[in-house]
């Protein structure tokens, strides 16, 4: 069994009995679901998938929908023959095509009596604690006024760099802030698959009680679709981010959303390994770009390994990369592992000036404000 260890025994039944019973939930719907094969969006779809939302949502239960589909639904009007690469032009897609797309889920929503806010979401507000604090005020309010919170990223905004691209990982992070009790990810195949479904002989897995345990002998590919982004990789990452984070999850195609909601043996069942998680670890252990690299000499390396240190400038050997403070970084040992990932709190410029130097040298000789670790234990996570 891996580190994730996990907390209850439990089996498949039982996930999908916790999700049928979630006062909470999150469904992703991903670009492919809510499209025709010309890119434009499928109205026949998205009702369908409304449907089952609202269906909930009468019943009593509270769902935030996380969906995707902006830039698709943008690139089609634009006059763009198949989805542009250009990630400014993507930006300018989405921009178009997240009011079409906002449009299109009011009218659906208000023939059930529903009402739906948007909530566009950049990686930094999972991450920085007052933005963070902000969603998640924002998203419960909603959410206890009977409203259906319709999250994407905030594309047009996102930079490059920090940006999730699919929503998968956002979703998992949604899921972690309003502390959902499940998961739905709804995407075009009806589960996950030993192999790419394109491949002969692939079968559908219906149970995972343990992502991290499964994931060498699962060959996931990226997407097929051309609408969408993430494939089957950043899916498993968001499956694994939910069961770290104590949430169960059920990965399934659009159309079998509402059995899904209701518990039926549809799709893939993902059990819970761990209780709750914190969100910003979350974000740098899966979601984070790591801009540099520290070397952590053997001590530091044993007392990073320990998962309780911070890493500090005595134990570093050097630095490697361009980056800011509050970047992510890798913290690697001598021989060049991934021991973890991190938030650094200097520059790369001032890094090399505090390298091997004590707590106590560094306030005496650069001043208080560089005696701090290199990563506090706060903004690290073990690989
Ligand atoms: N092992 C696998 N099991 C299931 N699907 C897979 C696997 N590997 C790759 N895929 C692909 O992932 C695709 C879904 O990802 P994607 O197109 O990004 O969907 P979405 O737009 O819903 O996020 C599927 O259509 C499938 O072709
Ligand atoms: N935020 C983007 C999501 C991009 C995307 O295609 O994601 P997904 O379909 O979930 O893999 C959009 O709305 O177009």
């Amino acid at each position: 069994m891996s580190r994730e260890q996990r907390i209850r025994t439990v089996d498949e039944h039982s996930v999908r009995a916790a999700v049928a019973a979630a006062r909470t939930v999150v469904v992703k719907v991903g670009s492919s679901s809510l499209t025709l094969p010309s890119g434009h969006l499928d109205p026949e779809k998205l009702e369908a998938l409304v449907g089952a939302i609202a269906q909930v949502r009468l019943l009593g239960g509270r769902v935030v929908l996380v969906s995707s589909g902006a830039i698709a639904a943008g690139f089609g009007p634009l006059g763009f023959e198949s989805r542009p690469t250009d990630i400014a032009v993507q930006q300018a897609c989405a921009s178009v095509g997240q009011g079409l797309l906002m449009m299109k889920y009011e009218t659906a929503f208000a023939r059930y009596g529903v009402k739906v806010g948007q909530l566009l979401i950049t990686a930094e507000d999972t991450i920085r604690s007052q933005q963070y604090r902000s969603a998640r005020r924002t998203m419960e309010t909603m959410l206890d006024l009977g409203i259906v919170p319709i999250v994407n990223e905030n594309d047009a905004l996102a930079s490059n760099e920090i940006r999730f691209g699919d929503n998968d990982r956002l979703s998992a992070l949604v899921a972690n802030m309003v502390r959902a009790d499940a998961l739905v990810l709804l995407t075009d195949v009806d589960g996950l698959y030993t192999a790419p479904p394109s491949e002969p002989g692939a079968q559908r897995v219906s149970y995972v009680e343990n992502v991290a345990d499964m994931i060498d002998s699962i060959k996931v590919g990226g997407s097929d679709s051309g609408v969408g982004t993430g494939g089957m990789v950043t899916k498993l990452e968001a499956a694994r981010m939910a069961s770290v984070s104590g949430i169960p999850a059920i990965l399934t195609s659009a159309p079998t959303a509402g059995p899904a909601l209701m518990g039926d043996p549809v799709g893939t069942a993902f059990a819970p390994v761990r209780r709750r998680g914190n969100s910003k670890r979350l974000w740098i252990k899966f979601a984070s770009y790591p801009k540099g690299t520290l070397i952590a000499d053997a001590g530091a390396a044993k007392a990073v390994r320990g998962g309780r240190a911070s890493l500090l400038s005595a134990g570093v050997l050097e630095a490697r990369g361009e980056f800011s403070a509050g970047d992510a970084v890798w913290i690697d040992n001598e021989a060049g592992e991934h021991l973890a990932r991190g938030l650094v709190a200097f520059d790369s410029e001032e890094v090399p000036h505090m390298l091997g130097r004590t707590t106590s040298q560094l306030h005496r000789l650069l001043g208080e404000e560089y005696a701090h670790p290199l990563v506090h234990r706060d903004n690290l996570v073990l690989v």
